[in-house]
């Protein structure tokens, strides 16, 4: 029920307005391309793209946005209020939060240099969002097996989970997220024996042995950490991935044939990371008179 041209004729300028408010967000701060990306991600993964990531909690309602994983971590809020309003100047009442979320991460991407694909539209924004929704998303302490599942039960195969983990080739992670593999890995009292050695050593550095160094940030990609590449495969080839879930996937065979081919063929990433974006963003999609088209991404009309 997605339309390519849903909006043609009742929103004309809805991806240009999309495109100056990411380019704005990105200029003012680099990291915000990454942390729009996860938001959609997110979005999507809980309950569906209806952006239900977005809407603050209420008195009766505890959402997703301030649950765990997102909470102190999810962020980009504010740029979207921010295209939302022009986007609403120029076609009042007419796009919703969930479609606008789908296009801003697809120009994040592409603006730090990935790919570009074509997005059918007419998502309907959510009524509700429940903070048990985040269950769904991956966490990079949870075995491979367990991250597979939380994919194929979206609908997303393992080939899918592999090239959309490369949207760590941007952004960031709070040490807390991967440093027991510094310092005490599996219980060992020393660090995860796999990790490059002059990478464990940058990180023990941004990330020290302490509890005030846990929301201490390291590049998930610390060769080109702003720049949409097919680095994030060469360095799990190389033993530098960043999370352990991350670099658990050169554990499996299939997965790490997956990853050694985008590795060596960045165009192959390039063109199935947009067919698997395309893809997230029709997971649990609501269309029609379902829903309703939100004035305000943060809450419910
Ligand atoms: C495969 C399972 C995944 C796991 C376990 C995972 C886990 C994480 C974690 C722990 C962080 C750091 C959060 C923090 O420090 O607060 C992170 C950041 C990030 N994730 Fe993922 N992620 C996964 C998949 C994805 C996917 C599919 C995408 C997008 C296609 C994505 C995009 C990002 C981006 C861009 C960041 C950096 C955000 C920023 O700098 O603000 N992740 N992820
Ligand atoms: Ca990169």
């Amino acid at each position: 029920q997605l339309d390519y041209r849903f909006y043609d004729r009742t929103c004309p300028n809805l991806t240009r307005i999309v495109r100056f408010g990411v380019w704005s967000a990105i200029l003012n701060e680099t990291r915000m391309a990454a942390s729009l990306l996860r938001l959609h991600f997110h979005d999507c993964i809980a309950n569906g793209c209806d952006g239900s990531v977005l809407l603050d909690d209420t008195s009766t309602m505890k959402g997703e946005k301030n649950a765990p994983p997102n909470l102190n971590s999810a962020r980009g809020f504010q740029v979207i209020d921010t295209i939302k309003t022009n986007v609403e100047n120029a076609c009042p009442a007419t796009v919703s939060c969930a479609d606008i979320l789908t296009l801003v991460a697809r120009e994040a991407v592409f603006l730090t240099g990935g790919p570009y694909w074509s997005l059918p539209l007419g998502r309907r924004d959510s009524l509700t969002s429940n903070s048990s929704d985040n269950q769904h998303i991956p966490s990079p302490f949870e075995p491979l097996e367990n991250i597979t599942a939380k994919f194929t039960s979206k609908g997303l195969d393992m080939n899918d989970m592999v090239v959309l983990s490369g949207g760590h080739t941007i952004g960031f992670a709070q040490c807390f997220t991967f440093k027991q593999r510094l310092f005490d890995f599996d219980g060992t009292g020393k660090p995860d024996p796999t990790i490059d050695a002059s990478l464990l050593a940058n990180l023990q550095s941004t990330c020290p042995n302490q509890d005030n160094s846990n929301t201490n940030l390291a590049p998930l990609d610390h060769v080109t950490p702003s720049k949409f590449d097919n680095m994030y495969f060469k360095n799990l080839v190389n033993n530098s991935g960043v999370l352990g879930s991350d670099q658990a996937l050169m554990e499996d065979n299939t997965t790490a044939s997956i990853v050694i081919g985008y590795s060596t063929l960045p165009l192959l990433f390039f063109s199935e990371f947009g067919a698997s974006m395309a893809k997230l963003a029709s997971v649990g999609v609501i269309t029609g008179q379902e829903g309703e088209i939100r004035k305000d991404c943060k809450v419910v009309n």
